[in-house]
């Protein structure tokens, strides 16, 4: 209810002998508000009230204002028995059994309010606060809001110019100035019309194209905000018309757009708004605000009042799609007038609620330093104009830049209620009040309690404190990451997480000395030794105490780590390809509310996201991809590749050899080419030489076919395919074993691991069909030539095929192979890998201009330390178990790394690591 004032109010006796005090700010070196203004006070002074004033040189209005309005202006308080102020008060400053009017920050139980809040209620002090002061409809009554919004606009257009001017350009927004540089808003406003007579000249540079300014809510702040951009030659219009104008608006002027509930939010089931059904249940609403509004907006103006549960506007996986290069080819740039790197410029954020609608303000900035730059892909803020991101100002205080109209702004609203307020005495017991409904419900605790309405704080004090004492006690306030597998490739991924002093890593293996080794010297990885096959009730016991799990488990264990993670809710990230049996789980995993990220490694992982990087920008520049061939290695460096196969294990030794019977299937000009299992993929070797310097072959890798869809290359491609790259020689050795049944994964009756040893000599006599095993050596040597050729004996024999050494009977010969090829091709000490990824685009442009683009990935590893093979699948799956903990990656069930969100941070995160490609371009034909 609006206080009524009319009247003679003034005259009547019962505010005679009343004291009452405006204290002096203390919150902030910027606060210059107060909550009465010198003519407040003196229509105060004139109904007979005592007003005291603590002197304060930074109040913006002068000592002698409030003295000439009749205040009595001494430090000491202690007489009034209701004392104003705009902030908290320091605890210590707070006299018992007074009332206090102020923002005090606590109806939320906010943890650093409650030390104040405890003093209010152990000295006994009513304190009222204005954000509860509010009408019958819930509306609130008295606020600066409208200031924050006039205060807010000035300061982003000032920010605007600075941010343009680092981007290149010079515009009329450079000789707007912060807020607080004005004596009041009409001179700012008068400094935003001069821009605003320039910007109608011309003088906005026509390649940033058509400026938009979307402002979200109607209240206060945003109607404060739009006062200012009015000032600026303008057009209003509706949220559907704004992508048009994004596009063909004039740079004459500026556009702007009132963006309200019922533009963005809708019900997640059924779709339609309804504004009394979103007030009870935000819950059950989604806001569409990143897809339809924000692709289009140059400049947010954030003014929406924010509650936890309800839909966030932006979160920081939006802000990921929305800082990409917009398609505007038709805007004049050159090297002098460059592209803006995205339509997003700046967000003004009036609200500021950390983490709140704007999810990736996670601080509010300050008077002193009121802007930052938020980069999407490293999710990092700077302190800069320069650089990748979008400018933010999230100043909570921002009233305080024009203080004296936003304390005649308030003074005027707080007043009628201070006539009401001043009959308070906190001493005598709230009942013997009769104070009017708004001022009633504003008083959050009275008597040394809380009052009724806000004895919720007390209860959502204990459950924060539940929770921080859950965390501080189980996990110390850690984040929990279990790692499974401590295998070839899983290094770099732990010291790439242990790098953050607030993750804890649960490192889990089959074998001790494993999960040991790497758990050394690093203090917060603990190892854990667990068979998941063995042990179900321990992996669910495991993935239950941690926030993210990484399997780096061989990849046909990966679904039971996922049905525990569906079970316990828990996000998973792997470096393996989404196998059929991962894919059944995605509407489990939907439902549970989990993240799965597959497919982070190298191969599959770095070449996709490099895959998608240049398929995207061509798509986006209007080119096509008439074809795609890439080849990936996990090599031997040259110098160490000593071995028939020109081969050593950088990873799973069981899956190399595994592979090479696997199926494939691609696209060749247009003709689908399917090879069936058994080894035809190494028949369809060939030599490659796009490095001349390496004598390498590739051969096909699964199903390319099924990437051509997912890469949205499927329409338009002839050619796409995927192969594995090795040296040369690789395909004749392994053909060779193959042919002898030696790279066969069934169980083979001479190799029962309780039967009777044997030889590798005999094992290949058996294989190769001789009745007896007591044949002529040369003889052997000959029978083995015949069945593989004789240019493959040589490797046979230097490999110990046919020498009398036991087998380690594994049931299999793949299995016993792979455990002999383990102690032959690894990698020793002194030795070191490289990593070879290459992709071929066969790239057509609009213009009929033909183009051949490389991409090239060449890693070496370190010699006794990190392979290269390691790093560039560890580290890619480490930035994106990093990117779901931090909420970065939000999309639920099964995920793979093809959209601009993920591809282009995780990119960015690993040049930062060092591991770069290198392009090359040829112009083919027109
Ligand atoms: N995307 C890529 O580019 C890429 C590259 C290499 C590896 N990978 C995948 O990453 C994973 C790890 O590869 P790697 O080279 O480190 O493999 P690895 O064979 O060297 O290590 C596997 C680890 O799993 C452990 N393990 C095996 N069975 C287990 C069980 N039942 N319970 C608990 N632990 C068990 C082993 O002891 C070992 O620590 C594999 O799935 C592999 O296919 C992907
Ligand atoms: N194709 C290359 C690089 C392979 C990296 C390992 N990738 C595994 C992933 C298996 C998985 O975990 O799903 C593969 O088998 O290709 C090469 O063979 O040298």
């Amino acid at each position: 209810m609006a206080a009524n004032i009319t009247g003679k109010w003034w005259a009547s006796t019962k505010f005679r002998g009343k004291v009452i005090a405006l204290r002096r700010e203390d919150q902030s070196v910027w606060e210059r508000r107060a909550s009465l203004s010198p003519a407040n006070v003196r229509r105060l002074t004139r109904a007979g009230v005592k007003v005291i004033v603590q002197p304060s040189n930074r109040r913006a209005y002068p000592i002698q204002s409030y003295l000439n309005a009749g205040a009595v202006i001494q430090e000491d308080i202690s007489e009034a028995s209701v004392i104003f102020g705009v902030k908290q008060v320091p605890v210590d400053l707070l006299i018992p059994n007074k009332t206090y009017c102020i923002f005090s920050h606590t109806i939320k139980a906010q943890e650093a309010n409650m030390p104040l809040l405890d003093a209010v209620l152990e000295k006994n002090i009513r304190l009222i606060d204005y954000e509860k002061l509010v009408d019958e409809s819930g509306q609130r009554v008295v606020a600066f809001g409208k200031y924050a919004g006039v205060a807010g606009m000035v300061n982003i257009l000032h920010g605007l110019g600075l941010r343009l001017l680092a981007l290149g350009h010079h515009t009329p927004f450079m000789h707007i100035g912060p807020a607080h540089n004005y004596r009041n808003s009409a001179m700012a406003k008068q400094a935003v019309r001069d821009a605003g007579y320039e910007i109608a000249l011309g003088m906005m540079p026509k390649s940033i194209g058509p400026l938009t300014f979307v402002f979200t809510g109607s209240g206060n702040v945003s109607q404060g905000a739009q006062e200012v951009f009015q000032e600026l030659p303008h057009e209003y219009v509706p949220p559907e018309m704004l992508q048009k104008v994004a596009d063909h608006g004039v740079g004459s002027k500026v556009y702007g757009c009132e963006v309200r509930r019922r533009h963005h939010l809708e019900r997640k089931e059924g779709g339609g708004y309804e504004h009394e059904e979103y007030d009870n249940y935000p819950g059950k609403y989604v806001s569409t605000f990143s897809k339809k509004i924000a692709p289009y907006a140059s400049v947010i103006i954030n003014g929406i009042y924010w509650a936890v549960d309800s839909p966030k506007l932006l979160t920081l996986p939006d802000a990921k799609a929305l800082l990409r290069p917009a398609h505007t080819p038709w805007l004049p740039i050159s090297e002098g007038a460059p592209a803006l790197p995205h339509r997003l410029l700046a967000i003004c954020d009036i609200s500021a609620d950390p983490g709140g609608s704007i999810e990736f303000m996670n601080e509010c900035t300050t008077i002193d330093t009121p802007f930052c730059l938020y980069d999407a892909d490293s999710n990092k803020d700077t302190k800069s104009f320069k650089g990748p991101g979008v400018l933010v100002c999230s100043i909570d205080n921002m009233p305080t830049q024009l203080p004296c109209e936003a304390t005649d702004f308030f003074g005027d609203l707080v007043l009628p209620y201070t006539l009401d307020i001043l009959q308070s005495d906190a001493t005598k017991p709230l009942e013997e009040y009769n104070f009017m409904p708004a001022v009633y419900n504003a008083i959050i605790a009275s008597n040394g309690k809380l009052t009724p309405n806000f004895e919720y704080i007390q209860e959502l004090r204990t459950m924060n404190q539940k929770s921080r004492h859950v965390v501080d006690v189980e996990s110390n306030e850690m984040k929990r990451v279990l790692v499974l597998g401590a295998g070839r490739v899983c290094y770099p991924l732990l010291e790439y997480l242990h790098r953050d002093p607030a993750v804890h890593i649960t490192l889990g293996g089959s074998v001790r000395e494993e999960v040991d080794v790497l758990s050394r010297g690093m203090s917060r990885v603990s190892p854990v030794l667990i068979d998941v096959n063995e042990r179900p009730d321990h992996l669910s016991s495991l993935v239950e105490d941690a926030d993210i799990v990484v399997s780096l488990l061989p990849y046909h264990l990966h679904g039971a780590v996922a049905e525990a993670c569906i079970e316990r809710r828990t996000n998973m990230v792997t470096a393996s390809y989404l196998t059929p049996d991962m894919a059944a789980l995605h509407d489990k995993a939907v439902e549970a509310g989990i993240t799965v990220v597959n497919e982070v490694g190298l191969d599959p992982g770095i070449d996709h996201l490099l895959a998608m990087e240049c398929i995207d920008e061509v798509h986006m520049a209007g080119g096509k991809v008439e074809s795609f061939v890439s080849y990936c290695g996990g090599l031997p460096a040259p110098e160490c590749s000593d071995n028939p196969f020109r081969y050593k294990f950088s990873w799973s030794p069981r899956g190399v050899l595994l592979n090479t019977l696997g199926t494939a299937k691609f696209l060749e000009d247009s003709k689908a080419i399917e090879l069936s299992a058994g080894g035809r993929v190494l028949e369809y070797a060939k030599n490659l030489e796009f490095l001349p310097g390496f004598a390498l072959e590739g051969y096909p890798n699964r199903d390319s076919i099924r990437y051509a869809r997912l890469y949205g290359i499927a329409a338009e491609a002839h050619t796409v395919f995927r192969g594995t790259l090795r040296f040369k020689g690789f395909t004749d050795t392994m053909i060779g074993l193959q042919k002898l049944g030696l790279i066969d994964p069934n169980p083979h009756p001479a190799l029962h691991p309780s039967g009777p040893d044997i030889t590798w000599r005999n094992l290949v006599c058996n294989l190769i069909g001789l009745s007896t095993m007591d044949v002529f050596y040369d003889n052997l040597k000959q029978r083995v030539a015949d069945k593989i050729g004789a240019d493959k004996l040589d490797a046979v024999e230097s490999l110990g095929l046919l020498d009398e050494t036991a087998v380690t009977k594994m049931s299999t010969p793949l299995d016993s192979l792979c455990h002999h090829l383990v102690g032959k091709l690894s990698f020793g000490n002194k030795d070191r890998d490289v990593v070879i990824l290459r992709h071929d685009f066969g790239i057509l442009w609009p213009s009929g201009v033909r183009e051949q683009r490389g991409i090239t990935l060449v890693e070496y590893g370190e010699p006794g330390g990190a392979t290269a093979m390691a790093r560039t699948v560890g580290l890619p799956a480490a930035i994106t178990a990093n990117m779901v903990m931090t909420g970065e990656i939000q999309q639920k069930g099964m995920v793979l790394p093809f959209s601009p969100d993920l591809y282009r941070p995780i990119l960015a995160r690993l040049r930062n690591e060092g591991i770069q490609a290198k392009e090359s371009v040829i112009t083919v034909s027109n």
